[in-house]
């Protein structure tokens, strides 16, 4: 059977997730899902034994395989290799800690039949962020949220957690996304030539806490999310617009301050 869809995970120092993923992803696809199902682990040189622990699943009959990087770093441009390497018309992307449940790929496949782009969210009615997410993240998290408003309307454009249909990747121009940082959806959401009249879809997950490994979040993430969103205001309101948008932000800002002391004091 050919294959029709791909899922897509950066990884970085992940070995410990590198089993579990695979064999939760491919018993939640069921017997016909996996056959048309391939997984594809995008690792940065980790060196921690990722290959090999990818090469025994595949003597186990897994359709899976681990693209080894050595001339670049980050995890938006790794799922972008990713992608331009799968086979599958229909494109997942999840993270390889198990902070995205591998049970809810299956109905993200779903979606993709009807709609161009999906995106995993933790903002609907009986999911959430697992209570033990760190508070700080929880802050910075939000504050990218707010700052990205104005560019969708999708409720969870931070998400990792997403897909699309890979003709309309095909159809932008190489270099026209912006492939540094941690972002990559809300890139594709504003620059892909997604059709106006179909709705994005969405599907409710609970976004669980990592077990195994470390989360790579730095500042330098951070500072290249920022970065990203002065290029997408620009790319979608123009260079004056961004203007007002810091005149906007700047207000609201002061006003949440004022909001903070007087509530504190
Ligand atoms: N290949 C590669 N993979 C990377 C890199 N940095 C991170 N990754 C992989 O990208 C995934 C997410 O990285 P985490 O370090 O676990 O990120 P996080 O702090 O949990 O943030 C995640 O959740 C946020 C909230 O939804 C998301 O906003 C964010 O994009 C990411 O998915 C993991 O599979 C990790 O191994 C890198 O430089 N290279
Ligand atoms: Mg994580």
């Amino acid at each position: 059977m050919s294959i029709e869809n791909s899922v897509i995970v950066p990884a970085y120092h992940e070995k410990l997730n590198i089993k579990p993923l695979t064999t939760r992803l491919f018993a939640a696809l069921g017997n016909e899902g996996s056959k048309k199902t391939e997984l594809i682990f995008v690792d940065d040189n980790s060196q921690d034994g990722s290959v090999e622990e990818v090469e025994a699943l595949q003597k186990q009959g897994y359709q899976v395989r681990i693209i080894v990087r050595t001339d670049e770093r980050g995890l938006s441009s790794a799922v972008l290799k990713g992608f331009y390497e799968a086979k599958g018309e229909y494109l997942i992307c999840m993270d390889a800690d198990l902070q995205h449940p591998p049970e809810s790929v299956p109905q993200l496949f779903d979606s993709l039949r009807t709609h161009p782009f999906v995106l995993g969210t933790r903002y609907a009615p009986g999911v959430g962020i697992d209570k033990d997410w760190p508070l700080y993240r929880r802050v910075i998290s939000s504050g990218a949220r707010m700052l990205a408003k104005p560019l969708t309307t999708a409720s969870d454009p931070m998400s990792g957690f997403f897909g699309l249909q890979k003709k309309y990747l095909l159809q932008s121009q190489t270099g026209d996304i912006n492939a540094q940082g941690f972002k990559i959806a809300l890139d594709l959401l504003v620059k892909l030539p997604l059709p106006t009249n179909q709705p994005i879809g969405e599907v409710p997950f609970s976004f669980g806490v990592r077990v195994e490994g470390e989360s790579k979040l730095s500042g330098k993430v951070i500072v290249q999310y920022i970065q990203q969103l002065r290029e997408l205001y620009i790319y979608k309101f123009g260079a004056n617009n961004l203007v007002l948008f810091l005149f906007f932000w700047t207000i609201l800002f002061f006003y949440a301050l004022y909001k903070l002391y007087t509530s504190l004091f």
